[in-house]
Parts: C-alpha cells; structure tokens; sequence
C-alpha cells in the first residue's frame, strides 16, 4: 500500500510537469503551488496520525516522502524534456542553459548581462541560447518580426512581474494595450510636445545655470542629468516642480527606489521575481513609491481646474480627458499605474514600477534614467573629442543666433542627431533588451526557425557594436548618420526606442530633451573629462543601465 502511495506521488509529479506545467503558463502561481504543497503535506501528516493510528514521526516521514517523490517526479520529467527533447537543443549556446534560466543570472555577477551578451555572441553566432526556454538574437530581421507592427509575437511573462497591478507598458493582450495607447496617444503628439516647451526650456535653463556655477571644476554631470530628467518627468506627470535640481535631492519615495534596482541586474524568471516579492518587507521601497504615485495624482486630479487655468498642460491632463464625467478617476488603479509609468518610463521602463526590492549592492543612487543616460553618454563622447563639440557648435549658430529658438530650428540639425544617435548606439539606456514570446506556430529568423513559446530579446548594445551591421563599430562617428552611410550597413538593427506599436511613446519628448539640452550646453561650453575620470564606461545593467557618476569640466566657450 505504501509502495503504491509512493509511486502514485512519483507519478503524480511527472504528469503535473507533462500535462500542465509544460503545457501553460505557471510564472503568475509560483506562491500558490508552494503553500499548496505545504498544506498538503500537512494534512497528509494529519490525516495520517488522525485516521490511520500513524505516531507522528513515522507520519512526518511518509508524508515527506510522498511530496519528496512527487518534486522528483514533476522535476525529473522537466529535466529530461529540457536536456533531450526541447526542441531548443538544437540551437547553439552553453550547455547549462538547457538546464535552466538560472544559468543566465548566475553569469551576471557583475550586472553586466550586455557584456555576458556580447561574450556569448562572439562565441556561437547571432543566435545564442541564454536560458532553458530563452534565446538571445542580434540578427537585424528580429527588430521588425519580434517587435515590428506585424509582429506575431508577444509581450513575454516578464511583463507580468508586477500583476495584479498593470500600466499600459505591462499590458500583455495586444489589443488592450492598442486601446490604452490610443489614450496615450494624445499627450505625445507634436501639438502636445510644443505646450511642454516651456517646462523643458526652464529645465534646460536650470542646469545651464548649474554649469555656470562651477565652471571650470569638476561636476558629477550624470548626477546632474538625472536630477533634471526626474523634474522634466515630474512636472510633465502632475503639474509639479519638485525642485531637485535646485536642492541636489530627489523626494525621499524617489530615493527609496535607489535601492530597488540592484536586484534587476539578475534577470530572474518571472516565477522567481514573484516569489521574492511576495516575502514581507522586501517590496517596501516599491509600495512607498506606489503611494508616492497615488498621493501625487491624488493632488493633480484636485487640482486640475487650476493647472488647466495657468494653461501649463502636462502628459495627464491629455489622460484625464479620457475620465470625463467619472467622479473619481484617481481610484483607477490603471491610471494609478500609468502614472507611475510615466515617471518612471523616462526613468526606467518597466523596470522600477516592478521592484523596489532592496539590494546590498545597490548602496548608490543609480543613473538609471533613459534620458540622463543618453545624456551623460553624449557629453562623455563629446568630452574626449573637442573637435566634435566645436563641429556641432558650428552646426547650431547659423540655426539658433539672433532668435528665440527652439527644438523644431535644430530638429534636422545632422550632426546633432547623429551625435545622438551614436550615444544611443554605443551605450543604449535598455542594452538588453525587453523581451518577447514566439507566437505558438513559431517563427523563421534568417536561416533559423525558433520554435514557438519561445522568449527572445534582440539586444541593443551588443547589436550597436556589431561589425555586420556597422563599419568601425567602435567609434562615435556621428557622420555615419548622414554624410557616411557606408558606415551604417544595416540600418534595421538600429532600434533604441524598440519599434512597433509597443515601442517608446517618448521618443519625440526624450529626443526634444536631448536635442534641447545638448544644443544649449555646447553653444556655451566647452567640455572635457575631470582628472581622474576613466574614458569608459562601465555600465550596469538592470532593464536600463546605470552609467555611474561621470565626472565632467565645463568651460565658456
Ligand atoms: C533616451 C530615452 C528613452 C529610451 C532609450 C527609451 C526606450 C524605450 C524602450 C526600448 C521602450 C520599449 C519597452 C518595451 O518594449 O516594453 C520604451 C517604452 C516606453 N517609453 Fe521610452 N525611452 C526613452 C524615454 C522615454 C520618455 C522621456 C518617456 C516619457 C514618458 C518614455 C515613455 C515610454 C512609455 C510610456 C513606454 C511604454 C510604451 C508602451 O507600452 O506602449 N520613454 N521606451
């Protein structure tokens, strides 16, 4: 009889991994299965001292046999499949990935997954295997068939890290996250753009100001471009200046996030990253930053006749349109979550809504900030190479002398977009990309058909520095952009925004920020590296990267 329990519990296992956990998605259950094991185990050890006269040793061993057995069975047919079946065998990378996503996150001691990337592509080829159900592609036809307007594939289980809570970006079905967009829409077109000018002109205004008071020393710019990308951010969210780059300080729900992004670094599976949310305490930075959220739209909706009044239209006044006639749209946790979003999206997409896990490493405010990073990346280029500060100064006189200017006078201004361009390239703000799932009939890429369910990502930085796609990947030659086509073989690999109708609804405000600030700063200044600042980067990567403190001179031009 026991023998036969036992058997029953091995085999039990083996169909929970055939019939269900290899067949559906499970990421969103992880805790659930765990309590549900464990409340099986105690009511076998119950029922088995109740009705069956077993003392309780000999209970709790036959009870933790039956589980034990049924783990080894559900676990051993998942390594079976994985090792000898997955059709993903056949594909190249190291061996260990067949065995699991873990593998990937135990390379990435050093938060460093786009160089683990780049290391892994020299070795086996465009198309890399990194976990046991994850591909990495830097072939350029991944851009347009996984992210493009006809791509079949979708969001992967990443997305769903946050749930039950969802904001636009981490709306899986594609036609709902169609139908939010479409509400988004408004507050990014060029009509929408030209009424945050003002707002961007008194940023931009307030860190020519910063420079000026400490001309000639050494300032951590990096630092600095974030403090003004958050208050960029934050006045474009609720209508607020939160004056930090005044006072040097983020809001303190703002600095609690610096802790959160360590712990992205990893790229656990999704199941894991739920689970590790789920442990009390641990999400205490990211539930204050929620309340942040909710408090600050909580003030904007209450205050909106006023705002709409001074006629300082931001990003939510375009999505409260949608909440006409609802008494309190505040109270959608949709809109609470888009608000988050918007925050954090010229901050780090998707990434710290996720987790404000707390993580030992992580003991530094992180520039973490898409916009901040383009930034900082451009002026580190441009301080190693005066001639390229006094090309682009060259460029925007003619364009700008004389005259109230503005984004739309140097929105064609070749050498500034390609010095743009190149920053974006050779450090991208999302290096690794966001990943998708293969639709289930699976997809050819060049010669290679990927089976389906299978997730990929197409990462950038490693795609920037690919010699296939660019002549002298290395170097910043913002001529290749326009003057130096040969030097651009394959434009499609060229995706920092991502493509598609998930792709950065930002971009036109980050490039309008980028532009703007970068044109006012080498029309005054002069830059170069302060002593003592290495001439590379070593970025970390958590979704977006951190490039660190960069320590910058500027000088009157
Ligand atoms: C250099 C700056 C930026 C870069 C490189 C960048 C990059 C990206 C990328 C790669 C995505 C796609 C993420 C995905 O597939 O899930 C994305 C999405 C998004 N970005 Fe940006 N971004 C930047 C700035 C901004 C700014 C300033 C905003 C302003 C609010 C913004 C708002 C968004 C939003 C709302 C989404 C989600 C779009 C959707 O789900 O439809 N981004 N961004």
């Amino acid at each position: 009889m026991a023998l036969l329990v036992l058997l029953a519990s091995l085999a039990a296992g083996v169909a929970s991994h055939v019939f269900y956990f290899n067949r559906y998605e499970c990421h969103l259950h992880a805790l659930l299965y765990l309590q549900g094991l464990l409340a099986t185990w105690a009511a076998a050890c119950l029922a088995l001292t109740t009705f069956y006269g077993y003392t309780t040793r000999d209970a709790l061993t036959a009870a933790s046999s039956s589980v034990g057995l049924f783990l080894a069975g559900a676990y051993g047919s998942l390594l079976v499949y994985r090792i000898f079946l997955n059709p993903l065998n056949r594909l190249p990378g190291p061996w260990l990935a067949r065995v699991s996503t873990f593998y990937w996150s135990c390379r990435l001691g050093k938060m460093d997954s786009y160089l683990q990337l780049q290391a892994m592509h020299k070795q086996y080829g465009p198309i890399v295997r990194i976990g046991s159900g994850d591909l990495s592609i830097i072939h350029p036809e991944c851009i347009d068939l996984a992210y493009g307007p006809d791509a079949k594939a979708m969001k992967s289980s990443f997305y769903d890290q946050e749930l039950p809570l969802r904001s636009m970006q981490t709306m899986r079905s594609k036609l709902e996250h169609g139908q939010r967009r479409k509400i988004w829409a408004p507050a990014f077109s060029d009509k929408a753009l030209r009424a945050y000018k003002t707002k961007i002109d008194s940023y931009n205004d307030k860190y020519v100001r910063r420079v000026t008071e400490s001309i000639g020393t050494p300032v951590n710019a990096s630092n600095w471009f974030n403090l003004y990308s958050f208050d960029v951010m934050g006045s474009l969210a609720f209508g607020k200046d939160y004056h930090m780059l005044e006072s040097g300080e983020r809001p303190p729900a703002l600095e609690l996030l610096k802790d959160g992004l360590g712990v992205l670094a990893f790229y656990f599976p999704t199941w894991a990253f739920r689970l590790l949310l789920a442990i009390p305490g641990l999400a205490g930075a990211f539930h204050a930053f929620v309340k942040f959220c909710v408090d600050e739209l909580d003030w904007r909706v209450k205050h909106a006749a006023e705002i709409d009044e001074k006629g300082g239209k931001d990003i939510l006044s375009w999505l409260l349109k949608s909440y006409e006639g609802v008494e309190k749209p505040q109270a959608d946790p949709i809109l609470q979550a888009d608000t988050r979003l918007i925050i954090i999206a010229g901050v780090c997409p998707v990434a710290i809504s996720l987790y404000g896990l707390r993580c030992p490493s992580a003991n530094t405010w992180t520039h973490s900030d898409t916009t901040a990073t383009t930034l900082s990346v451009i002026f580190f280029l441009l301080a190693q190479d005066p001639s390229q500060v006094q090309t682009l100064r060259n460029e925007l006189r003619p364009l700008t002398e004389g005259r109230q200017w503005s984004d739309v006078d140097i929105r064609q201004a070749p050498h500034l977009n390609g010095a743009i361009n190149e920053a974006l390239r050779l450090y991208p703000p999302v290096s690794s990309a966001f990943p998708r799932l293969t639709a289930p009939e699976g997809m050819r890429i060049g010669d290679t058909w990927i089976p389906g369910n299978t997730t990929i990502r197409a990462p950038q930085y490693v795609m920037g520095r690919d010699e296939a796609s660019y002549e002298d990947a290395e170097k910043f030659v913002p001529e290749r952009w326009y003057s130096k086509p040969h030097m651009v073989k394959l434009k499609e690999a060229f995706a920092p925004f991502s493509v598609g109708p998930m792709g950065c609804i930002g971009k036109n405000l980050a490039l309008t920020e980028l532009r703007t600030l970068t044109a006012r700063l080498v029309l005054e200044f002069d830059v170069r590296l302060a002593p003592g600042q290495e001439n590379v980067i070593r970025m970390k990567d958590h979704i977006t990267v951190d490039v660190g403190d960069i320590y910058l001179v500027f000088t009157k031009a």
